[in-house]
């Protein structure tokens, strides 16, 4: 087993000790939630709310509920992974094409637990990781020359679409000072649904696996 795997499965068993019995759990999508969500049968949620579905299909095949977001209300708690997290608990996500669902789950949540191993944690977001903003297919193009104009190197996603029918340009080089500034402006281009920068809903706790342990950082 890989180092990093190993991580990933000593974050996602320490992340058990939040998950209350009873709770209807928001789900993120990843490598790192795929091994906790291969424990919940140790815990009896009453239901959980998928951010993806790669993640609903995981759930339901191991016989807990999801239930659909628009009836469930408030969230207590929201579990997921990211790509990037920076010292204030800012993230980049959506490696995995899942963003937009996840920031309805994370927005819709009283609390979001952020599971990382270390490879994961950088000073400033969007250096080495790009940010996948989810566009309006017919919008693309248009999205694509506005990031060019912000100073960025958008890659469209080949072969990939979203749960939401929509496509992906990965955005390499952006200068992500203020990542709060930055996602507002990504949300103000006409055509983008979806920015993978997650300041407004950023992690409220981060749980972060190294080789000397798992420790956590709270906002
Ligand atoms: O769309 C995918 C999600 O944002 C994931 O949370 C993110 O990509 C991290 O995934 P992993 O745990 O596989 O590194």
């Amino acid at each position: 087993m890989s180092q990093q795997l190993k991580l990933k499965q000593e974050v996602a068993k320490a992340a058990l000790a939040y998950i209350d019995d009873g709770m209807i759990l928001g789900v993120g999508t990843g490598s790192t939630v795929n091994c906790l969500i291969e424990l919940l049968p140790q815990v009896n949620l009453k239901g959980a709310v998928a951010s993806s579905q790669v993640t609903q299909d995981k759930l339901e095949a191991l016989g807990i509920e999801v239930m659909d977001l628009n009836y469930v209300g408030e969230l207590d708690l929201y579990i997921d992974g990211a790509d990037e997290v920076n010292p204030n608990l800012q993230l980049i996500k959506g490696g995995g094409g899942a963003l937009t669902r996840e920031k309805i789950v994370a927005a819709a949540s009283k609390q979001f637990i952020c599971l990382v191993d270390e490879s994961k944690w950088v000073t400033q977001l969007g250096r080495e990781f790009p940010v996948p903003i989810e566009v309006l297919p017919q919008a693309r193009s248009y999205v694509a020359r506005q990031l060019v104009k912000m100073g960025g190197e958008p890659v469209y996603r080949e072969d990939f679409i979203t749960d939401y029918g929509n496509v992906i340009l990965d955005t390499y080089n952006l200068d992500i000072t203020s990542a709060s500034e930055f996602e507002a402006r990504l949300n103000n281009i006409v055509g983008v649904v979806c920015n993978g920068i997650f300041a407004a809903n950023q992690a409220d706790k981060l749980l972060i696996a190294k080789s000397t342990g798992v420790e956590t950082l709270q906002r």
